[in-house]
């Protein structure tokens, strides 16, 4: 049987009810903006079901934004998204486009760290079961939350490599008391909402920093007697995750574990296309599908748009907690709803599923799903 969907705590202060919300959209490179359409035509058609409405406004960023433009992240696009109820972003970045220290465009990570998304929300699912390539029956009962520290970890170091003439370069890895408190209390005030259980994943077992992350979790974890707790080693986990998936309920670890892990775990389940995720901070909350902008199918009309369908799901959800407003968890879960029967019912298994749906197909099956 399947256990309740991602979900996150509560708010803990409310906001009042609003008819509209107003999001801010920035469809990105490659595919996104072939799979940001699909994403809006459910939403709108979610929020006609359930009685609210949705004011999108698309803003620029990304590589092409920057090959064309000279810049990846305009302030206007920032503001933006801080003035803005929610976020839905496709995927950015383009492997030709680079700055001259020969790394990618990522005006996604910058985003995190202006505005302290540190919850990075990556729900692993058995969407459609048969997707999941693992003999084990019980994989179809994979249903966990990998919560990815977003801000500081090994990414900390980006832009500020130390390099030793042509000799070394040294990037830094950072873990912070105050974020790493903020994350695990996130984790854990998750966890409640769900089964109750936390893996923390992480390398204890020789980094200092890691060592630091472990103590803070234990310190953490003494305020949640109720929720049962697990150590394990990164490069364990990884094997953990391919032999028992499906014990795993809520997991937390670090910025750049958490993205390895995170396309793991789509792996598992048929995956990137089905893989939602969210960026959450304080007041700002940002959602993207975890893949990327897949140049090698872009332009062909046949890209998955169900991880970005079920990305704009938990941004509904996200907000109705915040706001205490059921109608936009309960368009949520109808979205997810409708994306579980249009692949059960093989008309928007796109070509990375086996099928031969198109995106715009995809998306037609999900609309015709979507009840209220
Ligand atoms: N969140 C993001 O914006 C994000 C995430 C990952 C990678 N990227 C960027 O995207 C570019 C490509 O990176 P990559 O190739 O490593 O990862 P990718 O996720 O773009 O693609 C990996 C593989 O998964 C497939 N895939 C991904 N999403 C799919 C979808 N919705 N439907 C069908 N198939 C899908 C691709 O076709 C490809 O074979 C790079 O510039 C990278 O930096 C961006
Ligand atoms: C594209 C890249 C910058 C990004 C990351 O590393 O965070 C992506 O892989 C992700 O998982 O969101
Ligand atoms: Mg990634």
């Amino acid at each position: 049987m399947k256990t309740r969907p991602a979900e996150w705590p509560k708010a803990r202060e409310g906001r009042s009810l609003n008819d509209t919300i107003s999001i801010a959209v920035l469809p990105g490179d490659g595919i996104g903006p072939e799979v940001t359409g699909p994403a809006l035509k459910v939403l709108d058609r979610a929020a006609g079901i359930f009685g609210f409405r949705v004011s999108a406004v698309e803003h620029p960023a990304g590589a092409g934004h920057y090959r064309d433009h000279g810049e990846a992240l305009p302030q206007s696009t920032v503001d933006a998204v801080g003035r803005a109820d929610a976020t839905l972003l496709a995927a950015m970045g383009l492997p030709e486009v680079r700055y001259a220290d020969n790394t990618e465009i990522v005006p996604q990570i910058d985003l995190r760290e202006i505005f302290g998304l540190f919850g990075g929300v990556r729900p692993i699912r058995a969407w459609l079961p048969d997707a999941v390539p693992l003999k084990d029956p019980r994989g179809r009962d994979i249903d966990f939350v990998l919560v990815r520290e977003s801000t500081e970890g090994l990414f900390v170091g980006r832009g500020k490599e130390q390099a030793d003439g042509d000799r070394a370069v040294r990037d830094i890895m950072e873990v912070t008391r105050t974020t790493s408190e903020k994350l695990f209390r996130f984790s854990f005030d998750l966890a409640r909402t769900r089964r109750k259980q936390l893996t923390l994943v992480d390398k204890a077992n020789v980094l200092g920093s890691m060592a630091f992350f472990r103590r803070i979790f234990d310190e953490i974890a003494a305020e949640y007697p109720d929720v049962t707790t697990e150590r394990l080693y990164v490069d364990a986990c990884a094997m953990a995750m391919v032999q028992r998936p499906w014990a795993f309920d809520v997991m937390v670890t670090e910025n750049m574990f958490g993205d390895i892990l995170s396309d793991l775990g789509a792996g598992l389940i048929g995956g990137l296309g089905l893989a939602p995720s969210g960026d959450i901070g304080g007041d700002v909350a940002i959602f993207q599908p975890s893949h990327g902008t897949a140049p090698d199918i872009m332009g062909q009309g046949i890209a998955n748009p169900a991880a970005m369908i079920l990305s704009a799901a938990l941004m509904l959800d996200w907000l109705g907690r915040r706001r205490e407003d059921e109608r936009l968890q309960r368009a949520a879960s109808a979205i997810e709803r409708a994306v579980e029967a249009a692949l059960g019912s093989g008309a928007a298994r796109t070509r990375d599923l086996g099928g031969k749906a198109t995106t715009a197909a995809a998306a037609d099956a999900v609309l015709a799903e979507l009840k209220g």
